[in-house]
C-alpha cells in the first residue's frame, strides 16, 4: 500500500495545524483522492497489522442495520467502545440510514436493496449509491457523544458518507468520500471495508472485483500520533494479502466472520495509538 504511505508523508509535509472537535490537535490537508485495483490484492496495510475481525464484524454490524454496540462487544470489537451509553446506544448512525432510513408516513428506505437490484438490474445506471448524511439526526457538536445519543440523534456523524459503483466490462468499482478521515487509525479500516463490501457485491451480483477509490474532505493526523506515523514512515510495504469466501451466503445481509479468509497477509507488528474521542 504505497498509496497510503504516500498519503501519509503529504499530510505530514503539506498540513495546517488545525484546531478540532476532540481537542486533540491535527495536521490536516483538504481534498485528497487514492484508488486501488483490487486485482493487485486485498488493501489491508502491510506496514502495521489490523484486526481484521473488527473490519469484517463492524462491516456485517452495519448491514445488519445494527447500531448498537453490545453486539460489536460480543463480537471481539472495541472500537465503537468510547462513544456508547451504557446499554450500547449509539443513535441512529450508519447502520440504521444504510438500511432503516426513516421516512415521513413512518416507513423506512433499505438504501442496500435498491443497491444491490440496481446492480442485478441495471448496472450502467449512474445512481448506484448509497449514503449516511439523514441531517435529521445529526448530533450537536457542542456537546458529547452520549448526550446526543441520549437526545435520539447520532452519536457521530457518518464519516465514511457517500459510496457510489460503477460498473464496466463485468468489473465492479467503489468510490467512497470521507468527510472527515482519521489517517493513521479509521484509514485503514475504512479502505478494507470498502473493499470487503465491493467483493461481497461482486460476489453476490456475479461481478468481478475493479477499483476501490477514496475521495476525502478533511484528511487529518492527530498531534498524538505523529511518532506513530514516522515509524510507520520508515517500514517497507510487502505484498498484498488476498481475500477469499468460504461459501456463498444467501444475501448480502447473511455474512458471517467465517465466510471471510484472508491468505498471506504477511504484516509488520501493530503500532499502538490513542484514538480521539
Ligand atoms: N478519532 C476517531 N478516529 C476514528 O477512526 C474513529 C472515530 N474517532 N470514531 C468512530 C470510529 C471508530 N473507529 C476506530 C476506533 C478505534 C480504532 C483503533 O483503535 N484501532 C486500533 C486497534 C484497535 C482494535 O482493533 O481493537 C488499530 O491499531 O488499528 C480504529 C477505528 C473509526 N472511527
Ligand atoms: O470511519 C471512520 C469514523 C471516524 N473517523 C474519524 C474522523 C475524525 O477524526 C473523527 C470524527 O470526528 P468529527 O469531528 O466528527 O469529524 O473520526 C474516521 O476516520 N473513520
Amino acid at each position: 500500500m504505497k498509496v497510503y504511505l504516500e498519503l501519509l508523508k503529504d499530510v505530514l509535509e503539506n498540513g495546517v495545524d488545525k484546531g478540532d472537535r476532540t481537542g486533540t490537535g491535527t495536521k490536516s490537508v483538504f481534498g485528497r483522492q487514492i484508488r486501488h485495483d483490487l486485482k493487485h490484492g486485498f488493501p489491508l496495510l502491510t506496514t502495521k497489522k489490523l484486526h481484521f475481525k473488527s473490519i469484517a464484524n463492524e462491516l456485517i454490524w452495519f448491514l445488519n442495520g445494527n447500531t448498537n454496540n453490545n453486539w460489536l462487544n460480543e463480537n471481539g470489537v472495541k472500537i465503537w467502545d468510547e462513544w456508547a451509553l451504557e446499554d450500547g446506544s449509539l443513535g441512529p448512525i450508519y447502520g440504521e440510514q444504510w438500511t432503516a432510513w426513516p421516512t415521513k408516513d413512518g416507513g423506512t428506505i433499505n438504501q442496500i436493496d435498491y443497491v444491490v437490484d440496481t446492480l442485478k438490474n441495471n448496472p450502467n445506471s449512474r445512481r448506484i449509491l448509497f449514503h449516511g448524511w439523514n441531517v435529521e439526526f445529526l448530533p450537536d457538536e457542542t456537546v458529547s457523544p452520549q448526550e446526543n445519543v441520549r437526545k435520539g440523534k447520532m452519536a457521530l456523524p457518518p464519516c465514511h458518507l457517500l459510496y457510489q459503483f460503477y460498473v464496466a466490462n463485468g468489473r465492479l468499482s467503489g468510490q467512497l468520500y470521507i468527510r472527515s478521515s482519521d489517517i493513521f487509525l479509521g484509514l485503514p479500516y475504512n479502505i478494507a471495508s470498502l473493499s470487503l463490501l465491493v467483493h461481497m457485491l461482486c460476489q453476490q451480483c456475479d461481478l468481478q472485483p475493479g477499483e476501490v477509490i477514496v475521495s476525502f474532505g478533511d484528511l487529518h493526523a492527530y498531534s498524538n500520533h505523529m511518532s506513530q506515523i514516522r515509524e510507520q514512515l520508515t517500514r517497507e510495504p510487502r505484498g498484498l494479502p488476498t481475500l477469499e469466501f468460504t461459501r456463498k451466503p444467501d444475501s448480502v445481509y447473511d455474512y458471517r466472520f467465517e465466510d471471510f479468509v484472508i491468505n498471506n497477509y504477511d504484516a509488520l507488528p501493530n503500532i499502538k495509538a490513542p484514538v480521539a474521542v
